[in-house]
């Protein structure tokens, strides 16, 4: 059977990173995505407002929705203080087991837990199985049409708090309309936009910002 694109990403990140080195993970991801095969990683553009966020914000609890091949999750991980920890909630098994062995060979895997299966079901699941008591910063970066439901959802199961930050990703393409009308209309969130770029692409894209208010 012939191999996923995935696993040709996590091959040549074996092949050519260096062990242990996050950093070399994700350049090693990004050389790939941009010089071989496109892939949905968030990449290295609007990945700098993905560290610029994390780093502002310094997140004791970060959840991320969406973990795909792990590029994300080895970027917001590495810059964890110590005790500090990432949920990243993948539905699909393949993906998720592609994103397990980028994370251990990122030397990160202390830092993150992944969760495998539908983030409708394991968000109602993170206070009790998982003893998150609020989240400090929640990255969206999965299916469009759940951006919105899941930002319910998540206030439905009070974990949100006063100043929990939420970054969006592709809120110009493929687009999350629907997510956009909810959380710019809503009172309790104070919403701004980062325009960028899709990702290896010049393609334009943004990332929206949404802190909670409480
Ligand atoms: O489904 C997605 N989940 C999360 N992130 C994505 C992304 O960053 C993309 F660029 C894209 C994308 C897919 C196909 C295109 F032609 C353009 C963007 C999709 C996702
Ligand atoms: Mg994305």
């Amino acid at each position: 059977m012939n191999q996923s694109k995935e696993r040709r990403i996590l091959n040549f990140v074996l092949q050519n990173a260096v062990r242990g080195d996050p950093c070399s993970v994700m350049e090693t991801i990004d050389k790939y995505c941009s010089e071989k095969e496109w892939a949905m990683n968030v990449g290295d553009v609007k990945g700098v407002i993905l560290d610029k966020t994390v780093e502002e914000i310094n997140p004791k609890v970060a959840l991320e929705l969406g973990t795909y091949c792990g590029y994300s999750a080895v970027r917001i991980a590495r810059l964890l203080k110590a005790g500090a920890r990432l949920l990243t909630v993948e539905f699909n098994p393949e993906f998720a087991a592609i994103a397990k062995q980028m994370i251990e060979f990122a030397g990160v895997q202390d830092k993150v837990k992944l969760l495998e299966g539908p983030s409708e079901v394991i968000i109602p699941q993170l206070k009790k199985k998982y003893e998150v008591d609020t989240l400090d910063f929640v990255f969206v970066d999965h299916w469009k049409d759940r951006y919105a439901p899941d930002t319910i959802l998540l206030q439905e199961c009070s974990l949100l708090r006063k100043g929990s930050v939420l970054l969006a990703d592709n809120i110009i393409f493929p687009g999350a309309p629907e997510f956009v009308k909810y959380i710019r209309n809503n009172p309790r969130f104070q919403c701004s936009t980062y325009l960028s770029h899709l990702e290896y692409m010049k393609v334009q894209d943004a990332m929206e910002k949404a802190v909670f208010l409480g």
